[in-house]
């Protein structure tokens, strides 16, 4: 199978990769100016992101053309401004703040890269999966209310799709008449939904027979302290945005349309590193303060999509392109880490914190060497240090993309922060993934004493839809 989806090519390619679509309604006008931001778009996360134009005022980016009686995407508006930023284009846009400014010969002050840079919805896998993970990211489970089924159920995935499309191309959710607004001043902000289903909702449905052999409960690990009302789930959504706004918004809009059909069952929100931040774009850190990341596999890698995806002669045959995600809320004992010497920190990963080289030596991306051995006789990485536990090569070749969100939610009873990691790992199969390394990491993980497993899920992530389609209706429809 490819890995270049559309997706892929929206967040890893340069300018000149295959183009992106998904908004039908755009004009000539639109295209033409579209095409200096969509360049720049690609260019999401290179260093060259951050010596764009700084943000414009809210004011300047909006206003309806007068006569038109049509409020413009805001998506459009974007597009128009930014490419009018960067290259003085005097478009025909007549009347509205726009327009105004435009006659008066004045360049609107083009959005950050940030806002304009939107992820296609359509393609061979859902986008939030391989796209860069976002500054922001709300997690939810809901699970359908009695009396809805499989009609029910299909009629929802139809107008999550029909929203999330809208969404990540910066529109209103649907049509904007009912929308909250929340939104409305920024743009796409690589906002991703990505949706997926677990377990019970092939028994809610009546669609057993298509229920996945992967979707087979995960096993009980010794330290496991799971709060059932925070795990599973018959559907399961992953929200991601590099605005904070964008992605609370996407929140509401689907809850809003699940009124009567699905009931929010658990939410949990995280955050990762906001594009920017960094001199250059550069591996997330943790909230343990360790780059965390490195060794994730890469698009490019050959067994990439044999990892982490189902091939489309896969089974059950309506997966095909798509993935399963274990989600973990993984608490992380920051009292007692804090506490720890720099060396035994290092010890315990097996990787430097300042710069996430192994501590065989190199840089970030230098491969451990599981081998070498200190003056001392002893191996440099230790037995139990978390790298080598978790290992591919320790563990049978069992991988998974991990794509995490931070997640702080205050302080517990004794002032120690309720914060950690929301880990998500994205894989093909479960069996051939999570579970052969979870199972070592519960026996023998130095890291383990620092961290606390409280929720757990895991989800069937069908494949991206084709145009006109909505995600899971191979499954519903089938
Ligand atoms: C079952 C899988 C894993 C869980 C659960 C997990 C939790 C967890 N990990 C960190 C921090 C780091 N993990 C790192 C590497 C790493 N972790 C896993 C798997 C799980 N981690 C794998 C497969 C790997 C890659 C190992 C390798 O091939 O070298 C690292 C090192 C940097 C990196 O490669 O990403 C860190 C740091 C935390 C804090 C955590 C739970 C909260
Ligand atoms: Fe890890």
């Amino acid at each position: 199978m490819s890995t270049h989806s559309d997706h892929e090519s929206a967040n890893h390619t340069t300018d000149g990769g295959p183009e992106r679509g998904g908004e039908p309604d755009r004009g000539p006008r639109a295209t033409a100016v579209n095409a200096p931001r969509k360049r720049r778009e690609r260019r999401r996360g290179s260093p060259s992101r951050d010596s764009l134009p700084p943000p414009t005022t809210p004011k300047e980016e909006h206003g309806t053309p007068s006569g038109s009686g049509t409020p413009l995407s805001r998506r459009r508006l974007l597009g128009t401004a930014s490419a009018a930023g960067a290259g003085g284009l005097v478009l025909g846009a007549a009347g509205g703040a726009w327009g105004h400014a435009a006659a008066q010969n004045e360049p609107p002050a083009a959005l950050t890269s940030l806002g304009s840079a939107d992820v296609a919805f359509h393609g061979t896998h859902q986008a939030g999966i391989v796209t860069p993970a976002q500054a922001h990211g709300h997690l939810v489970a809901f699970d359908l209310v009695s009396g809805a089924g499989r009609r029910q159920a299909a009629a929802l995935l139809r107008r999550w799709s029909d929203a999330a499309r809208r969404m990540m191309a910066g529109e209103p959710p649907s049509g904007g008449e009912r929308d909250t607004g929340i939104a409305l001043d920024a743009g796409p902000s690589s906002l991703t939904v990505t949706f997926g289903f677990g377990r019970t909702f092939f028994t809610r449905t009546g669609m057993k027979k298509e229920l996945p052999r992967q979707l087979a409960p995960l096993p009980d690990f010794s330290a496991d302290a799971l709060d059932k009302e925070r795990s599973d789930g018959d559907l399961w959504v992953q929200i991601g945005a590099d605005d904070a706004l964008v992605a609370f918004h996407a929140l509401r809009a689907l809850q809003r349309e699940a009124a009567g059909v699905a009931r929010l069952r658990w939410q949990m929100s995280g955050f990762n590193r906001s594009p920017g931040a960094t001199d250059r774009p550069r591996t997330v850190r943790n909230l343990m303060g360790q780059v965390d990341g490195s060794n994730n596999p890469k698009t490019t890698d050959d067994d990439f999509a044999e990892r982490v995806f189902v091939p489309s002669s896969g089974e059950p045959s309506w997966m095909a392109g798509g993935s399963f995600v274990v989600q973990r809320r993984i608490r992380m004992l920051l009292d007692s880490w804090d506490e720890r010497a720099l060396g035994e920190q290092e010890r315990v990963i097996g990787r430097r914190k300042s710069d996430g080289a192994p501590l065989t030596g190199g840089h970030e991306h230098t491969a451990p060497d599981l081998d070498k051995r200190g003056k001392d006789g002893l191996p440099v990485i230790a037995a139990d240090a978390h790298v080598r536990v978790a290992a591919p090569e320790t563990n049978g070749g069992a991988a998974m993309l991990r794509r995490p969100f931070s997640f702080h939610d205050g302080f517990r009873d004794d002032g120690a922060p309720d914060a950690g990691l929301l880990f998500l790992a994205w894989q093909a199969d479960p069996l051939r993934g999570f579970v052969p390394v979870q199972r070592k990491l519960d026996r023998g993980d130095a890291l383990s004493d620092f961290l606390r497993h409280e929720a757990s899920g895991l989800f069937a992530v069908p494949g991206g839809p084709a145009r006109g389609e909505y995600v899971g209706q191979r499954l519903l429809e089938g």
